[in-house]
């Protein structure tokens, strides 16, 4: 293993800039040459590389985004896409490949292990959402981001008697959504995986009333419905409860890392490298059990990660 080549593709998340250099670092101590790729796949089909050294990746690992910058690639989906990325691999000789992205990444990563380039993927969304690992990096941060501001939504919802809606990230996925309820004690969480029931939460909102409870947070992930869609439900079902929405959006994704999250993706891109060398490839560096673990690509996708129905009944227990 001379020279490999590493991208950030997907939605950015903090700590993609930690996980970029321990690998970077970690190459160079085991006398390896890293390319970094702009752009994610975008860049790899257009040939975008350069050199990343150590000193490049000095006083990056606080920083949130991405360095490398991302994309999502509507080429890469296309064989002559993935076709024409492939070539410019093997244009520069680059015996392997580390992907840090999500679970659409991922499977972008695997057409090209298919191709015969070794990849090893590194899972970094703020969605959570990638099975076979405890946490992505980037769910850390995005929870405490939310929970600020949920935590600062409490504060005025007390004292105005107000019913709040927050609309946070996660398209297929209610992680955010969950955890943010659990950590910042909301009466209800509206989660894709859940199906929705407007009479069970009029009902909750209404015996949250009854027992002398003057104010309300709902969390809901976007893949749900909006805020506002929310709200407008709720305005005709129960038209006593009006709803003041807030969509925490893009707000989510940036910042520094947590020192959870700088930690995570500075294990994960040294082991990263590490499976390179050691021949695991078309894997993903997973965290489990505490443990870094070489996780086939297809069983990221393949199997839809599940909540911690433990926190699910943490939510319905405890808000009343
Ligand atoms: N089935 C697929 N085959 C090939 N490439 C894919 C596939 N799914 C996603 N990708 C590539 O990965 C990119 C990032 O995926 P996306 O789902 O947007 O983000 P994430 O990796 O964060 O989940 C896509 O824009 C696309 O270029
Ligand atoms: O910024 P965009 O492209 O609109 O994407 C928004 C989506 O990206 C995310 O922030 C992260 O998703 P991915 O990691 O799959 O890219 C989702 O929570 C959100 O739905
Ligand atoms: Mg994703």
């Amino acid at each position: 293993m001379k020279r490999i080549a590493v991208l950030t593709s997907g939605g950015d998340a903090p700590g993609m800039n930690a996980a970029i250099r321990a690998v970077v670092r970690c190459a160079a101590y085991h006398d390896i040459k890293c390319l970094g790729v702009a752009q994610g796949y975008e860049g790899l089909i257009d040939g975008i590389f350069r050199k990343i050294e150590v000193r490049d990746v000095g006083s990056i690992i606080q920083r949130g985004g991405t360095v490398l910058r991302t994309s999502r690639s509507e080429r890469f989906l296309t064989e002559e896409g993935r076709k024409k990325a492939r070539q410019q691999c093997d244009d520069r000789n680059i015996d392997g490949l580390i992907v840090i992205g999500g679970d659409g990444s991922f499977r972008g990563a695997w057409e090209l292990q298919k191709m015969g380039l070794p990849v090893v993927g590194i899972p970094a969304t703020i969605d959570n959402d990638v099975n076979g690992t405890d946490m992505t990096i980037g769910f850390d941060t995005a929870l405490n981001t939310a929970l600020d501001a949920v935590r600062r939504l409490r504060d005025t919802a007390h004292s105005h008697d107000k019913l709040f809606i927050v609309e946070v990230m996660g398209r297929h996925c209610g992680f955010i959504a969950l955890q943010t309820a659990v950590a910042g004690g909301a009466e209800f969480a509206v989660l894709p995986e859940i199906p929705f029931d407007i009479g069970a939460l009029c009902k909750k909102l209404k015996a949250s009333r009854l027992s002398g409870k003057n104010y309300s947070l709902i969390i809901l992930a976007e893949g749900v419905m909006s805020g506002y869609e929310l709200q407008k439900k709720l305005a005709e079902q129960a038209p006593g409860y009006k709803a003041t929405v807030t969509v925490l959006g893009h707000i989510q994704r940036g910042g520094a890392p947590s020192s959870y999250d700088a930690t995570i993706a500075t294990r994960m891109g040294a082991y990263a490298v590490n499976c390179l060398l050691e021949g695991k490839h078309g894997v993903m560096t997973g965290l489990v059990n505490g443990h870094m673990t070489p996780v086939p690509l297809p069983n990221t996708w393949e199997v839809k990660k599940r909540l911690n129905p433990e926190l699910l009944e943490l939510v319905k227990e405890l808000s009343i």
